[in-house]
């Protein structure tokens, strides 16, 4: 479970960021985080895995208070949290199975990490992995000559071959086409119907938002301003969530601002 308990994220050029978070998601949930640009939505994603430290508040995960870990503490906690990004973070010049096995790299003593040396077990739990998304035939392929969809595929099963508990995505469609985002969607999916993961998407796809989650979170301005079941939402919250961009993007063209 993740719970955020009066939370806050101001930056150290005084953006405040995120401002009285309080969210409790269980496991399992599989939820979008929605907004205009700059809401907070990375912000909060990123606050959960500890790459970013919060300000106020408190942020609980499976019983850990995020912020009171220190060093290894953090790396051991942050292998229970895989994280998806936009861009794939993949070494492209190398197979797709050698990136996957790279989620195993932290657990590796010194001197197999450095001969890249890893177990049949490893090399086994890196095949199911990519079984599991759907391209297993491309195991010894180089990234390089994957389309879009099937590198952020390989970075799934990266992030499944390192059994997580909680799966982050951030923006992970905003580069693929409509058609291999909907097949992205859909492994997370399957994966948190499966497996049970928590899913958290940050997301700019209003309609793949609906269509996928089962929770939707809005966020405005920093603050939650939507928390409910994706039917549930109606053309009014959506205005709600978006509009103050909407507002202050006319108010801007009428003071004749174009830098927006
Ligand atoms: N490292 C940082 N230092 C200072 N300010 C930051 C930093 N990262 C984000 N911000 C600011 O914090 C606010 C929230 O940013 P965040 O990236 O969380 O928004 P977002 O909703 O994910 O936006 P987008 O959809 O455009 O990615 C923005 O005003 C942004 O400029």
């Amino acid at each position: 479970m993740i719970e955020f308990i009066d939370v806050g994220k101001t930056y150290s050029n005084n953006m405040k960021a995120l401002e009285d978070i309080n969210l409790r998601i269980e496991k399992g949930e599989f939820v979008a985080v929605i907004g205009p640009s700059g809401a907070g939505k990375s912000t909060l994603l990123r606050c959960i895995n500890r790459m970013h430290d919060i300000s106020e508040g408190k942020l609980i995960v499976d019983g850990v208070e995020v912020n009171s870990l220190k060093g290894k503490e953090i790396r051991k906690f942050r292998q229970r949290i895989g994280m998806i990004f936009q861009s794939y973070n993949l070494v492209t010049r190398i197979s797709v199975i050698k990136n996957v096995l790279v989620s195993f790299a932290p657990k590796l003593p010194y001197w197999r990490k450095v001969l890249g040396l890893y177990t049949k077990e490893h090399k086994v739990k890196a095949l199911t992995a990519l079984d599991q998304v759907g391209i297993l035939d491309k195991a010894y392929v180089r990234v390089d000559q994957l389309s879009g969809g099937q590198q952020q595929r390989v970075a799934l099963a990266r992030t499944l071959a390192q059994n997580p508990d909680i799966i982050l995505a951030d923006e992970p469609i905003a580069s693929l086409d409509p058609v291999t985002a909907k097949q992205v969607m859909d492994d997370f999916t399957k994966i948190n119907r499966e497996t049970n993961i928590s899913v958290i998407i940050n997301i700019h796809h209003v309609e793949i938002a609906l269509e996928y989650a089962d929770r939707i979170i809005g966020i405005r301005k920093g603050k939650i301003v939507y928390d409910g079941k994706a039917e549930d939402l109606t053309e009014e919250n959506l205005n709600y969530i978006y509009k103050g961009q909407t507002e202050e993007l006319q108010s801007n063209e009428m003071e004749g601002k174009t830098d927006v």
